[in-house]
């Protein structure tokens, strides 16, 4: 099972579907735009703390009764902002959890809708739920959609992480207007990690652009490998999801400071 099955099987949900409703309804104050991206903006390497409840590489990785304590103690431990999975058939996750997380008192930190965008009706579906930003895959989705969804999010005023695996896809992203861009470390075809596709992407993504290092990251060493390389924020979840105590685990790899200007 890999990226193309999970973005032919969204297609198909989402051709003909009539446009959704959160049944939570959003958050009563509306995403506030922007806050996202300000969350990324620090001197250290933000942290944003996945919640995902199964993977297709890992199997299970959390009962989802503990998904909502979860956001609350990322939230609590410092993370930057919580990455929540709105993808129900591959990861377990739905845009009803993103919507609990985001309409929380606890969680006090901006919260991603991470899903696998084909239509921009599922845009007003992540702002609808409270989301203070969504995931827009490049490889997902061609130039002309990949603009309307980020017009579409500019316009509810939510921010967008647009994430690439290839030198074409930062191209692209780039060329799109993308003002936050992640470098997936994981081949969503393969499963196989590299970090050095981080390392080796970021000089191509414009200074004043955020970046966002995405999967397999474990240690304040990986943390400090991408902080050399001028990334503002590291996406984990597995090694905060399988630790013994993640609020420690979270602890530990914060404080990694972020060096500029490696060109
Ligand atoms: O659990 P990890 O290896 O720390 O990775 C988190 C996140 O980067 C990963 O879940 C992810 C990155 N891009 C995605 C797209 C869809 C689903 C999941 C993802």
């Amino acid at each position: 099972m890999h990226l193309d099955d999970i973005v032919a099987a969204k297609r198909s949900a989402w051709t003909g579907a009539r446009a959704p409703v959160s049944k939570t309804g959003g958050r009563a104050t509306p995403a506030r735009p922007g806050t996202f991206a300000a969350a990324l903006s620090g001197t250290d390497v933000g942290i944003i703390a996945e919640v995902k409840p199964k993977s297709p590489s890992k199997g299970d990785l959390l009962p989802l009764t503990e998904a909502v304590p979860l956001a609350r103690t990322y939230a609590g431990a410092g993370a930057a902002a919580v990455s929540v999975l709105a993808d129900t058939a591959y990861f377990g996750g739905s845009p009803d959890l993103v919507a609990q997380v985001a309409n929380d008192p606890e969680v006090t930190v901006p919260v991603l809708f991470k899903d696998f965008l084909v239509d921009v009706r599922q845009v007003q579906l992540a702002h609808d739920c409270g989301a203070d930003a969504v995931l827009v895959i490049v490889r997902a989705v061609d130039d002309a959609l990949l603009a309307d969804l980020l017009a579409a999010a500019d316009d509810l005023g939510i921010d967008a992480l647009v994430e690439t695996f290839t030198e074409a896809e930062v191209d692209r992203a780039v060329r799109a207007g993308a003002r936050i861009v992640g470098v997936n470390n994981r081949d969503l075809r393969t499963f196989a990690v590299d970090l050095d596709n981080s390392t080796r992407l970021r000089r191509l993504i414009p200074p004043a652009v955020l970046t966002v290092s995405e999967s397999g990251l474990h240690t304040s060493a990986d943390l400090a490998r991408i902080g050399a390389h001028g990334f503002h924020a590291a996406l984990i979840g597995e090694s905060l999801l399988t630790s013994d105590d993640p609020a420690d685990k979270l602890r530990s790899l914060r404080g990694v400071r972020i060096v500029q200007a490696v060109r």
